[in-house]
Order: structure tokens, then sequence, then C-alpha cells
């Protein structure tokens, strides 16, 4: 074995992520007059799930597949956990990036178990280790390991063979994943199922993960930041979902974001981000729990008609009385407090 198998040894081991830092990278295709990407820099803290958005052809996913190698930069250095990538041999590389496509990729004749143990086997693991990380993989994406290790791809539903393309690019734990459009391809009920399943898978592992989509609203359920791309992969914004909507940072942003920005913004705050009143239990209020969002609680505002709505803790506790102008008084202090400074 390669000692550079271990080449992100201090992460890959255990879960977690390490930082990628894009410094000035640059694709031109041969033959092409114009540049793909042209001066990209970005860095990317471990553990942070970063969106790429932006029109097609903007050069989302060369950016991605020259994190990994799949693509060649013409200039620039890309850094993975400070190891300039462009110094390492591409196929360990690969094999420390998981990485899941919206074709999914799985190969048709294997089994999902096999499929799975892909890269375990390139790398040597021992059969029994193996065995134990395709069944616990199975279990993390919530497929039944009894009931489709030794299926085929074909045998799957659409959602299912994006699990098993999840479970297999974290078959050897890497530290980086690179997603393009992985949710792309399913309907939007099996998407926003997924979606809310890989919030919760990446809630435990913590991966550094690049994430590319063309789906604003995508990149604003999933991003721990995101950056706003335009043609040649120029940065237009890159920023936390709730400072970009609060302040989109010039029109082609304004225009991406799209309608309902403020209802977007609502959907990422708690209801406890408002100030409450104190609540009077007379008044007999709709009640709403704590951990919804504002956008929930407006929902409900406008739905019954009510008044407010009172503030419920998951042991039924209330916290406080929520009105129409808690609402409009949250999305200014947390508008002022989101506004980058310049
Ligand atoms: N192999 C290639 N040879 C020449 N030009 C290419 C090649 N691959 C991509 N391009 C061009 O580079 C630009 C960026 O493409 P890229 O696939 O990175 O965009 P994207 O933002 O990911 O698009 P989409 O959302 O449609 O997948 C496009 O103009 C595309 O036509």
């Amino acid at each position: 074995m390669s000692d550079h198998s271990n080449m992100f040894s201090s992460s890959a081991s255990s879960s977690g992520g390490v930082s990628i830092e894009l410094d000035a990278v640059s694709k031109v295709y041969p033959g092409q007059p114009a540049a793909a990407v042209e001066d990209f820099s970005m860095s990317i803290e471990p553990g942070e799930l970063v969106v790429l958005v932006g029109p097609s052809g903007c050069g989302k996913t060369t950016t991605m597949k020259m994190v990994n190698r799949i693509i060649e930069p013409s200039s620039g250095s890309i850094r993975i956990d400070g190891r300039n990538v462009l110094q390492l041999p591409p196929d360990d590389l690969r094999r420390h990036v998981g990485y899941v496509i919206q074709q999914i990729g799985l190969f048709p004749h294997m089994t999902i178990a096999d499929n799975i143990a892909t890269v375990p086997r390139l790398l040597k693991w021992p059969k029994k280790r193996i065995a134990e990380r395709v069944t616990e993989l199975l279990e993390t994406v919530q497929l039944d390991p009894a009931v489709f290790a030794g299926r085929y791809p074909r045998q799957l539903s659409g959602g299912q063979q994006q699990r098993a393309g999840v479970a297999r690019a974290l078959a050897a734990d890497p530290p980086v994943m690179l997603m393009d459009e992985p949710f792309g391809a399913t309907d939007p009920i099996t998407r926003e199922k997924l979606q809310a399943e890989f919030l919760r898978l990446q809630a435990d592992i913590g991966k550094t993960i690049i994430f590319v989509t063309h789906d604003f609203d995508e990149a604003v359920r999933l991003g721990d930041r995101i950056a706003v791309l335009s043609e040649r992969s120029r940065i237009e914004q890159f920023d936390t979902p709730g400072a970009i909507l609060a302040a989109p940072a010039n029109e082609y942003v304004a225009s991406f974001i799209g309608g309902g920005a403020t209802l977007k913004r609502l959907g990422l705050l708690p209801v406890t981000a408002a100030s409450l009143t104190s609540a009077d239990p007379a008044r007999g209020l709709p009640r709403v729990a704590a951990d919804d969002t504002l956008r929930d609680a407006l929902d409900q505002l406008v739905r019954t008609g009510a008044a407010g709505l009172d503030v419920v803790e998951s042991d039924g506790r209330v916290l406080g009385t929520l009105g129409h102008a808690d609402i409009s008084a949250a999305l200014t202090a947390t508008g002022r407090s989101e506004v980058p400074v310049p």
C-alpha cells in the first residue's frame, strides 16, 4: 500500500472534515478561446458545506472537478488539509475525496454491497472490515442491509439508488465530499426527503463538502455558505444563506434569489429568534412549536387569522406569545446583524 493512502490519516480515520483552499484557479479547455473558470479563489473551513450555485454553463462543475483532479486546472493552486493536490497522485486523491453525481454512477453489474465496497477494496481493507462498513453505511442511509445489500442497482428506486450512491461515496470515510447535483434527478418530494436525510447525516459526520446545484432553494436549505457564481465561475457573493437573502450583493444575486426572499429568510429563522411577549392563557391562542421556523408561524397566523400564537417547548412549557409585528421585528434585527461588514 502506498504512503498516500494515509495522506489524510489524521482526519480520515475518524469522521470529520479538513480545509480546502483554492487560490487563483483557472481552467481553459483545449481549443476554447475563453476560460471556463477564471481566477477562482475560495477558503473552505473544515466541516463546512459550501454550495456553488449559478446558471447552466457558469463553470460550477468544472470548478468542483478540479478539486479531485477529474479536470486538471490550467493554473492556480488547490490545497486540501494544507497539501497541494496537484502534487498528489490523482488515483490516491480520488480515493480520499468522496464523489456523488446526479447520474449516481452505480456499477449496474455489481450488487449494492459490492458498489459500496469499491474504494475499501481498492484500499485493501480486510474483508471483515469491509463487510462491517457496508452494513453500517446501508443503515446510515436508511437502506435495510438484509433487503438491499444483495440487490442490483436496477432493482432500486431512484431515491434508493441516490442513497446507495451517498453510501458508496462515504465508504472509506473521506474527509472531503464533492456532490454534483446529487438530488437533481429525483422528484420534488423524494428530493426534499433526501435533502433532510442528508442534513441529518452531515450533522453527524461533519465532512467538508462542496455541493453544486442550480437550485437556489436547495442551496439555502443545505449550505453553511453559498457562493453565487456568474460566468467563468466569478463569485458574485459568498456568504451564509441568511446574509445573502437579507442583503444580496447586486442585481445579479437578487435576480438569482428570485421571488419570496423574505419568506425564504423566515424559513431559516427559528420561532425563538423573535422577541416574545408574555403569554396570557385566557386568550386561548393557537400554538406553534419552539423549533418551528418563523415561516411556519406566519403560515399559521395567516391560515388561522389569529392575532398571535403561543410558542411551546416540546415539554409543553409556554415560552411566550408571537404576533405579526414580532416577526417583522425579527427580520429587521437579523437583517442588520447579518449584513457583512465591508
Ligand atoms: N470538456 C470540455 N471542453 C470544452 N468546453 C467545456 C468542457 N466542459 C465544459 N465546457 C464548457 O465550460 C463551461 C463551464 O461548464 P461547466 O460544466 O463547468 O458548467 P456548469 O455551471 O456546471 O453547468 P451545468 O449547470 O449546465 O452543469 C461551459 O461553457 C461549457 O460549455
